[in-house]
């Protein structure tokens, strides 16, 4: 791994997001999409998933599901349920309710939450199998309310024959009714857009690869969505008193991912960066996906040396990681200065595991220092909110004389008028 000075780590705001080839073929693929509709949507499934379908093999069958049951074993299950109460113990703790405040003179103002009425999660399925996902997107939605999830997933999982039928017993489990088996940036376009096949949803969210990510840049406005939760990101941050195996296993574990994924350590011990250094290369060679993993670190892994705390916790901030393991000797001590980051994992037990999978929090996260402004997918994100405003002829006839004036200090002398016609009728009674 490349070891660098911390300071030196020249992590500037990133102005462009993938190549601009990546960038060039998702606009055409979303265009087509949008244009064309489910001849797009075919055309690019079997361009980029070598998989030929009809119109109406997109959608997954109940018979598929049940299947799928056959073909999974008992502690993926009993690990999947346990893992789903988790996510929903977690994410009920999110939801709020809507409010009224009603003052003396009748006013009543307030906030009415509705859950969206359709919403599109995406389901990664490329390189790697995420029966995980399926809960991460979908519980949340229903603790929400929402009353249609819609799921997308590639239609050969990893390459394989078919979706793979954890990522379907899972959808089952999690309550999913309406199942495509189309990913990339085409099933964002036709989530975004729909054809005839696939009706068009109010926001998408899920974690993706690139093309998954630029898309859902691409077709916001059309939709909301979550947040840009591309290509995996950890960093790690450690003092002398981290053990270098933990580290470099947590560093791997999402380097993984894909080759675009990245894996820091920021240190203040350089005997700490030397040790990490040769247990990745050590640990790396035994991984069934080391070529994934190589590149990754090749490309995006990096060991940054510190002079002080200070300037390693400037560094994590200035990155703004997807995922930050804080292993240093007093952890909790850290938390307040940790300003960006889209989970913060404390202590050498809290491996990023944890949390991809199972203790609760959600797992689709903001990437590329994107955490500084957006947050974990939560209940929030399938909910919209309304104003409620209710004056009375009290209320209206005390302000009315102040909202006139802020109107015609704005020049909107209509809208002053809109007050005084009830000022001047209601004030003569
Ligand atoms: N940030 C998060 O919260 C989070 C969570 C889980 C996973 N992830 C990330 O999700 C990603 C999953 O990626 P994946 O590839 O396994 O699955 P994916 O489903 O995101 O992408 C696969 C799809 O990409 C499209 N594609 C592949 N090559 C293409 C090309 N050259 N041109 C156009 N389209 C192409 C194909 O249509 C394919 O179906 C990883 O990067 C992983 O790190 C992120
Ligand atoms: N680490 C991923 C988020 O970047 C989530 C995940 C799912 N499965 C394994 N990992
Ligand atoms: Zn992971």
């Amino acid at each position: 791994m490349r070891v660098l000075r911390a300071e030196q780590f020249g992590l500037t705001r990133e102005v462009e997001y993938g190549t601009p080839e990546q960038n060039e073929a998702v606009r055409q693929i979303v265009e087509s999409v949008r244009t064309e509709g489910d001849a797009a949507l075919l055309a690019f499934t079997e361009k980029f998933d070598g998989v030929r379908l009809e119109a109406a093999g997109l959608r997954v069958t109940a018979e598929e599901i049940e299947q799928a049951y056959g073909k999974v074993e008992a502690p993926f299950l009993e690990a999947i349920r346990e893992a789903a109460a988790n996510i929903r113990a977690f994410h009920e703790k999110q939801l709020r309710q809507s409010w009224v405040d009603v003052q003396p003179d009748g006013t009543m103002l307030g906030q009415i939450l509705r859950p969206l009425k359709r919403v599109g999660v995406y389901v990664p399925g490329g390189k790697a199998a995420y029966p995980s996902s399926v809960l991460m997107n979908v519980i949340p939605a229903q603790v929400a309310g929402v009353p249609e999830i819609v799921m997308v997933t590639p239609p050969a999982t990893g390459g394989r024959a078919g979706i793979d039928p954890y990522i379907l017993v899972a959808a089952a489990e999690a309550g999913v009714k309406e199942l495509y088996r189309v990913g990339g940036a085409q099933a964002v376009a036709a989530l975004a857009y729909g054809t005839n096949t696939i009706a068009p949803v109010d926001k998408i969210c899920g974690p993706g690869n690139i093309y998954v990510a630029l898309a859902k840049r691409a077709v916001f406005g059309a939709v909301d969505i979550d947040s840009i939760a591309g290509p995996s990101e950890i960093v790690v941050l450690a003092d002398d008193t981290a053990d270098a195996a933990y580290v470099a296993a947590d560093l791997l574990s999402q380097a993984e991912h894909d080759e675009m994924a990245s894996a820091i350590l920021v240190t203040t011990s350089p005997k700490l960066g030397e040790a990490v250094a040769s247990e990745v290369e050590r640990q790396l060679a035994t991984l069934p996906k080391a070529d994934i993993a190589r590149k990754s670190i090749d490309a995006n892994g990096a060991i940054l040396l510190a002079e002080t705390m200070e300037e390693a916790l400037a560094a994590v901030n200035r990155m703004a990681p997807e995922h930050l393991e804080v292993m240093v000797a007093e952890p909790m001590g850290l938390l307040g200065r940790i300003e960006n980051a889209g989970a913060i994992f404390l202590g050498p037990y809290s491996s990023e595991p944890v949390g991809d999978y199972f203790a609760g929090p959600n797992h689709i996260l903001p990437t590329n220092g994107t955490a500084r402004f957006s947050s974990p997918v939560n209940v929030d994100d399938f909910l919209k909110k309304s104003s409620l405003i209710y004056y009375s002829k009290d209320a209206l006839l005390k302000n009315g004389e102040k909202i006139m004036t802020l109107a015609r200090h704005e020049g909107l002398e209509a809208h002053a008028r809109a007050i005084g016609i009830r000022l001047e009728r209601e004030g003569e009674q």
